[in-house]
């Protein structure tokens, strides 16, 4: 072959590998983010360096002062990793046990659907969702039920996203969202006929706070099902220096101000004054293990990492999103750790109904 064709072939067979490269393998598994338009959340260019040492500067705080700053702590973690939970996850920022021979997306959709079976969502309710990150549960409970879902987040970058995948999916009819702190919430006492929160109340510095407003906006005899974040029975933090650093790491990665204990979970509800319904871990036995699309992934992993120092180099995403993906790859292995010890469970379900009085 004369050397031009050889050139020539080359340089054609290595633009296709780095279209692959980059935009095929490195695009989402499901449709929206691509890593080319990774971005900060709503942080300028020139923040994100002073947001990411803000963020760390709240683990090194005593717990006591810690309270109060939590929303915005919080509110500035969404903004780091919004964009790289749905280039690398998809648009329903939880887990969900893994069902064999399904993909990762049928599996989050049956984990979506059964709360709302559990909660009776159907045409005409109007459900709350408490943390509704950008909407890929709210989107999953409505088409399912065809009940109205309001989503609240901290985050308002979460809240643009949100719409324009609710726009995008046809469901802009019967899912809303609004930005406000499900602490404080901007919503009418008794005017929801259900409730739920995947993986988000354990954001909250005090679960009496949250759960107390998801009472006080409930309807009496509505129901409200929560995926819990706890540490299980099997932690024993007291004699196992190993099970303290899987769960600090987790707290650290996570914008967690402390993770709970399973049992005070319904300590809590009953204490706010909801009726237990039921109560149950998800992720234990016949559930497949929850923590296999994490571990799943070394090679992406890798490649992720070299688009996102790639794009950095090239000013095509913002200074400090190798950091904070770095955090993230750290946070994967705590997660993964907590997992299979069995000391951490992301879905402690626990099902509640405000009484009729
Ligand atoms: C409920 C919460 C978030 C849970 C999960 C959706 C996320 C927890 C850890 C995240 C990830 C870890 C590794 C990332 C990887 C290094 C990157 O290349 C692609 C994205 C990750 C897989 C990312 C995706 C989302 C998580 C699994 C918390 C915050 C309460
Ligand atoms: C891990 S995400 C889960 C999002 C969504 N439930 C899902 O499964 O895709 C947690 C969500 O809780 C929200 N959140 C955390 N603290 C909050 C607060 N104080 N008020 C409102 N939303 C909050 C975050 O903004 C984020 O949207």
């Amino acid at each position: 072959m004369e050397t031009i064709t050889l050139l020539w072939t080359a340089s054609v067979v290595g633009a296709g590998a780095l279209y692959w490269f980059f935009w095929v393998m490195g695009a989402a598994e499901v449709q929206g983010k691509r890593a080319v338009d990774l971005k900060m959340g709503s942080i300028s260019n020139d923040n994100v360096e002073d947001k990411y040492n803000q963020y760390w500067s709240f683990f090194r705080r005593p717990k006591e002062t810690k309270s109060d700053s939590v929303p915005a702590f919080v509110d500035t973690f969404y903004n780091l990793v919004t964009d790289i939970y749905e280039w690398g996850w998809g648009q329903s920022f939880h887990f969900s046990p893994h069902v064999p021979g399904r993909s990762h997306r049928d599996a989050t959709r049956l984990h979506e659907e059964r709360v709302a079976d559990l909660i009776g969502a159907r045409p005409g309710h109007r459900i709350l969702d408490a943390g509704c990150g950008v909407g890929g549960p709210m989107r999953a409970i409505a088409a399912k039920s065809g009940s109205n879902v309001v989503g609240i987040t901290i985050n308002e970058y979460q809240v643009g996203r949100a719409r324009a995948h609710n726009r995008k999916a046809g469901l802009d009819s019967l899912c809303d969202v609004v930005c406000g702190n499900f602490l404080q919430m901007p919503f009418e006492d008794a005017s929801f006929d259900g409730a739920y929160s995947i993986e988000a109340t354990c954001h909250a510095p005090k679960l009496d706070d949250v759960y107390g407003e998801i009472f006080r906006v409930l309807k009496p005899g509505a129901l409200y099902a929560s995926y819990e974040w706890v540490t299980t029975e099997l932690y024993k933090g007291d004699v196992d220096q190993e099970h303290v650093e899987i769960i600090q790491g987790i707290e650290r990665g996570d914008a967690l101000p402390g993770l709970r204990a399973y049992h005070e979970i319904a300590e809590t509800a009953k204490r706010v004054g909801f009726e237990v319904v039921d109560e149950k871990d998800l992720a234990k036995a016949p559930a497949g293990p929850w923590w296999s699309r994490l571990k799943m992934g070394k090679v992406a992993y890798w490649r992720n990492h070299v688009l996102v120092t790639v794009l950095t180099m090239l000013k095509i995403a913002p200074k400090g999103v190798v950091e904070v993906h770095e955090m993230l790859y750290e946070t994967a292995g705590h997660l993964t750790r907590g997992g299979e010890t069995g000391i951490f469970t992301p879905m402690h379900m626990i099902l509640c109904r405000k009484p009729i009085i």
